[in-house]
């Protein structure tokens, strides 16, 4: 469902991705690792629509995102697509049940599914407390049931667990493995940890030839 065809993104003059081409299939939970710097953050922003690339392009479900305009790429993003950046971290003044609803809310869609998506990952019953109640790694299970509530195609997670210890991060994974699962949503997942990327279907390294199978 997802191509990238010859991506390229520079900064001030350095060159961050370079003719990058790949295609994901959909379903696919792939991590992707890579030098810190070499461009895994930029390139996931650009799939997500946070950046643009200098030239190529992204096609999702063979429609290129640039021949869209605004409104036409948001409401693909936000139906097609799900997201665990920590840019976009749980709201503060929203309830768990709010912030899980978001996504169906601005698709238009029922929102029972919130309180289901709560049960899934653990928080059944805490809808209506607030994020600053909760730990870390349950903060992360709230993102995840957001970033799939909406039964997206693709998750697009950068460093899911990366503020987590490793018990909590095996857990989350775990979950993130399982909701993808059950949803039928393609994955793909930047890390730099080996364990958090062993449980991909599979891992490509970027580098400044491209991303290639690990
Ligand atoms: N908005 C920006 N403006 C200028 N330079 C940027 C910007 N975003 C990223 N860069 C630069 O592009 C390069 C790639 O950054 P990016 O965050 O994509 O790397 P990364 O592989 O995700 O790194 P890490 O593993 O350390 O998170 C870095 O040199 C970074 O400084």
């Amino acid at each position: 469902m997802l191509v990238l065809d010859q991506l390229s993104k520079s900064y001030g003059g350095r060159t961050v991705l370079s003719n990058l081409s790949h295609s994901f299939r959909p379903g696919e939970f792939v991590a992707i690792m890579g030098e810190s710097g070499v461009g895994k953050s930029t390139l996931l922003n650009i799939i997500a629509g946070l950046d643009t690339p200098d030239s190529g392009q992204v096609l999702v479900d063979g429609a290129p995102m640039s021949a869209l305009d605004d409104a036409a790429a948001t409401r693909l993003r936000r139906s097609r697509m799900g997201f665990i950046f920590q840019a976009f971290h749980v709201l503060p003044h929203l309830t768990l049940r709010q912030n899980v609803a978001l996504p169906l809310l601005l698709n238009r869609d029922p929102l029972e599914r919130a309180d289901q998506m709560l049960d899934a990952v653990g928080l059944g019953g805490r809808g209506a407390d607030f994020p600053r109640q909760l730990s870390g790694g349950e903060l992360q299970r709230v993102a995840i049931a957001r970033a799939l509530v909406h039964r997206p195609a693709l998750l697009l997670a950068d460093e899911p667990t990366g503020n987590l210890d490793p018990e909590t991060a095996a857990g989350i994974l775990a979950l993130l493995r399982q909701e993808t699962r059950l949803s039928g949503a393609g994955a793909i997942m930047v890390t730099h940890s080996h364990a958090a990327a062993a449980m991909a279907d599979q891992i490509l390294i970027l580098s400044h030839s491209g991303l290639k199978l690990a």
